[in-house]
Parts: structure tokens; sequence; C-alpha cells
């Protein structure tokens, strides 16, 4: 586990001083696909436009948490943040410095991040669904074109 701990904290060092520029993009991204929006903004929103989109948008939020809470029970993972203080690998005081943020500061096991886990399903959710509408919308414009096309003997 201590090898997956590390190359997990050299990724985030990795994201944390090379990406500081996509700081802002990253952080709105997560927050849009914070899955505690679901309950709130998601569902309703989206159950009122496409009842289809807002069921698939709850039975994501229930699944996708109840397998996340299920996975967290099996592997009971460190939080990166207190594992660089507990650890014994790194020498003489050595341990990384990882920037705390406010959705990080969570109690509880870190593994599968609940946090990721549910933010990607929002995203799969609502790009699916938009890339849906869009198809939808080109095929119909194409079958417009295409019997103009036909009737004008093209
Ligand atoms: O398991 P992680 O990554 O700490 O994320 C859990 C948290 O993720 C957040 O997105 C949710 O809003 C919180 O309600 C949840 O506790």
């Amino acid at each position: 586990m201590d090898f997956l701990h590390r190359n997990g904290v050299l990724i985030i060092q990795h994201l944390q001083k090379d990406y500081r520029a996509y700081y802002s993009f990253l952080n709105f991204m997560s927050n849009v696909g914070d899955p505690r929006n679901i309950f709130s903004i998601y569902f309703p929103l989206w159950f009122q436009l496409n009842q289809a989109v807002g069921t698939k948008m709850i039975w994501v939020a229930v699944v996708g948490d109840w397998f996340n809470l299920i996975f967290k029970w099996i592997l009971f993972g460190h939080r990166p943040y207190w594992w660089v203080q507990e650890t014994q690998i790194y020498p003489n005081h050595s341990s990384p410095c990882l920037e705390q943020f406010p959705t990080t500061c969570e109690t509880g096991p870190g593994s599968p991040s609940g946090h990721a886990m549910g933010s990607s399903c929002v995203w799969y959710v609502m790009v699916t669904a938009a890339l849906g509408h869009t198809i939808s919308r080109m095929d119909k414009s194409f079958t417009t074109l295409h019997r103009l096309a036909c009737g004008r003997g093209l």
C-alpha cells in the first residue's frame, strides 16, 4: 500500500506544482461536479427538463454513493494529507508538503475518493445528456436538409 500512497503523493505534488495555472478551472469543474449538488440542484432541474436524465442523475447519486461506501469499508485507505505525516518512509522529517483545500479536509477513509467517483458520475450523466441532445438535433437538421434536397431534385 505504501507504494500506492507514495505514487499518489507524487501525482498530487505534480498536479499542485505544474498545473497551478489551471487551479481555477479544475476547482470549478470539481465544484460543479460535487455530488452534493445532485439533490439540491441537478435532480430538480433535470427532472423538469428531461425526466429520463433526472432519474439517471438520482440513480447515479444513490448507487454511486453506495458503491463508494462499500469500497471505503473494504479498502479503509489513508488520505494522502495525513499519510505523509504518519508514514516512516520519509526520513528525518522530510515528508512532502501537500496543499489542502476545503473539499480535501474530510475525515474518514480516503480511498476510493467519494468526490472523484461522484463528480465523474455527475459529469458523465450531464455530458452524455448534452451529447444525446446535440446529436438528435443534428439528425433532425440533416433529415430536413435531405428532404429539402430531395424535394428540389438535387
Ligand atoms: O471521499 P472523499 O473524496 O473525501 O469525498 C467525500 C465528499 O465529497 C464531496 O464532494 C461531497 O460533497 C461530500 O458530501 C463528501 O463527504
